[in-house]
């Protein structure tokens, strides 16, 4: 038997399948979404990346294929419990409800007992620190609806922090961000991940961002995974040409020695 301090939650997914519109847009997936760890989900336009990862968060059934969580089934879950655990921050939401910065990273605690008895000084400081982990506590009483799209994708990422989950799920983190926030992010969570042995599970389009953050990686093509595993070895010239259609090399970064991918510029236009 492992000792609680000492184990690693993950969540398992084996022969996964998403069908949309009549056609498995997630086929038949494999993966281990380890604690500790960042994943990061790969893949070309459409590859089915969102689709994968609204099913993980608990939000959509898989048509086939089994979920489980710490061993336990997913879905056998109430929707609240699984929302203990698990986070999302999609991508491009809109529709904003007419909420303060403050009061929509807030609403990461209603999950939590506590939280709706009121919220607690307890509430409060972990509101506090996910806006200031996020960058965001300079605009807590904006209207969320008045921040640019960058700010608005941080103000979110506070959310899912506030609900302190063991599962952080993060559809492109890295949109609307400017470098300096792609780089704070990414490094934000990969930090959760070794510190509080988070899993957390990111949908990248930008290979040298995984590279750099990604301890694990998972490359999907037309739903199907085509390649997993440490992202130097998974990221070569071939694969990413098989996946992307784009001709790559791989140098060796003159100062730290990390792998840095460069892409030709492709012959045709779109495919
Ligand atoms: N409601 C739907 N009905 C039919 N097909 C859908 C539906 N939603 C998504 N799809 C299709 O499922 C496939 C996977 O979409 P998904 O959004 O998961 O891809 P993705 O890898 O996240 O793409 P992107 O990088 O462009 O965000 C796409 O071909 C998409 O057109």
């Amino acid at each position: 038997m492992i000792p609680d301090a000492e184990r690693v939650d993950s969540m398992s997914a084996q022969q996964l399948s998403v069908v949309l519109g009549g056609r498995a847009v997630v086929d038949a997936v494999d993966a281990e979404l380890r604690g500790g760890r960042l994943t990061a989900i790969l893949g070309p336009n459409g590859a089915g990346k969102s689709s994968l990862i609204r099913v993980l968060a608990g939000i959509d059934r898989p048509a086939s294929g089994a979920l489980s969580w710490a061993g336990e089934d997913w879905f056998a879950t109430s929707r609240r419990d699984r929302a203990r655990v698990a986070a999302l921050v999609e991508q491009d939401v809109s529709a904003e409800l007419p909420l303060t910065v403050r009061m929509a990273v807030a609403l990461g605690r209603t999950p939590h007992a506590s939280f709706l008895a009121g919220p607690s000084r307890r509430d409060d400081e972990v509101i506090d620190a996910a806006m200031a982990d996020a960058g965001v506590t300079g605009f807590a009483h904006r209207q969320i609806s008045t921040l640019s799209g960058g700010e608005r994708q941080r103000a979110h990422l506070a959310r899912a922090l506030a609900q302190e989950p063991r599962l952080l799920l993060l559809d492109e983190p890295t949109n609307h961000l400017d470098v300096l926030a792609q780089l704070t992010t990414l490094a934000l969570v990969r930090d959760l991940a070794t510190r509080n042995g988070l899993a957390v599970v990111a949908a990248l389009h930008d290979l040298n961002l995984a590279v750099a953050f990604a301890d694990h990686v998972v490359v999907l093509d037309a739903g199907r995974v085509r390649a997993s595993g440490p992202p130097a070895e998974v990221l070569t010239p071939d694969l990413i040409l098989r996946v992307w259609h784009v001709a790559a090399t791989v140098l060796t970064h003159p100062v730290s020695g990390a792998p840095v991918i460069t892409f030709d510029r492709p012959e045709r236009t779109h495919p």
